[in-house]
């Protein structure tokens, strides 16, 4: 069983709210700060896409193991950096994406392996939002971020 110790933000006031909000003992201004607490063993990486990997690699050579959401990281260079550092640090760096566990696709994916109903020739996806849902500062949008829709739904 996990405790959640402490709760950080870039704006301390946000962790704070955040904090007595979700009856979390503690709040940090700073990431940094929560790196630094010796209580916490595991840290959920929540920020943006093109951050998980900056944060997952501090955060393993603070000493920490690190769920972080999906998608893993921007791109093949940052999961492999993130990988070899998990290794150097001997700590485990897991991605927060239950499909990989779920029962469900476990059977899809028995059944494409079986050959059964033939050969995959193609797949489609397509992300589709309520109007409004998704502002034009957040950051889906923003490709400095790795933001986009391949990119969300990965
Ligand atoms: N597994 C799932 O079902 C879901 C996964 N996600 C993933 O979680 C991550 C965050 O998504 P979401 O919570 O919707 O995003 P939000 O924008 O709501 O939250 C991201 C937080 O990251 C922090 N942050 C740090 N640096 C920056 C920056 N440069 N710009 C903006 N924010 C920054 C901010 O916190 P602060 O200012 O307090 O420091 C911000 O609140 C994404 O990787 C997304 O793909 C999202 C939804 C569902
Ligand atoms: O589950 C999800 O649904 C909406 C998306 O924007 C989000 O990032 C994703 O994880």
């Amino acid at each position: 069983m996990a405790t959640i110790v402490a709760i950080a933000s870039r704006e301390l006031s946000k962790a704070q709210d955040g904090a007595k909000k979700f009856g979390i003992p503690k709040a940090y201004g700073t990431y940094e700060e929560m790196l630094d607490d010796p209580e916490i063993d595991a840290i959920y990486i929540s920020v943006p896409n093109g951050l998980h990997a900056e944060w997952a690699i501090k955060s393993m050579k603070a000493g920490k193991r690190v769920l972080i959401e999906k998608p893993l990281c921007a791109n093949v260079d940052e999961a492999k950096a993130i990988f070899e550092v998990a290794q150097q640090t001997g700590r485990v760096a897991l991605e927060a994406f239950h499909w990989q566990f779920h029962p469900a696709a476990h059977v899809v994916k028995s059944y494409v392996d079986s050959g059964k109903y033939g050969k995959v020739l193609k797949t489609s996806a397509r992300m589709v939002t309520p109007k409004n849902s998704m502002p034009s500062w957040d950051i889906r949008w923003k490709y400095d971020l790795a933001g986009g829709a391949t990119m969300d739904e990965t």
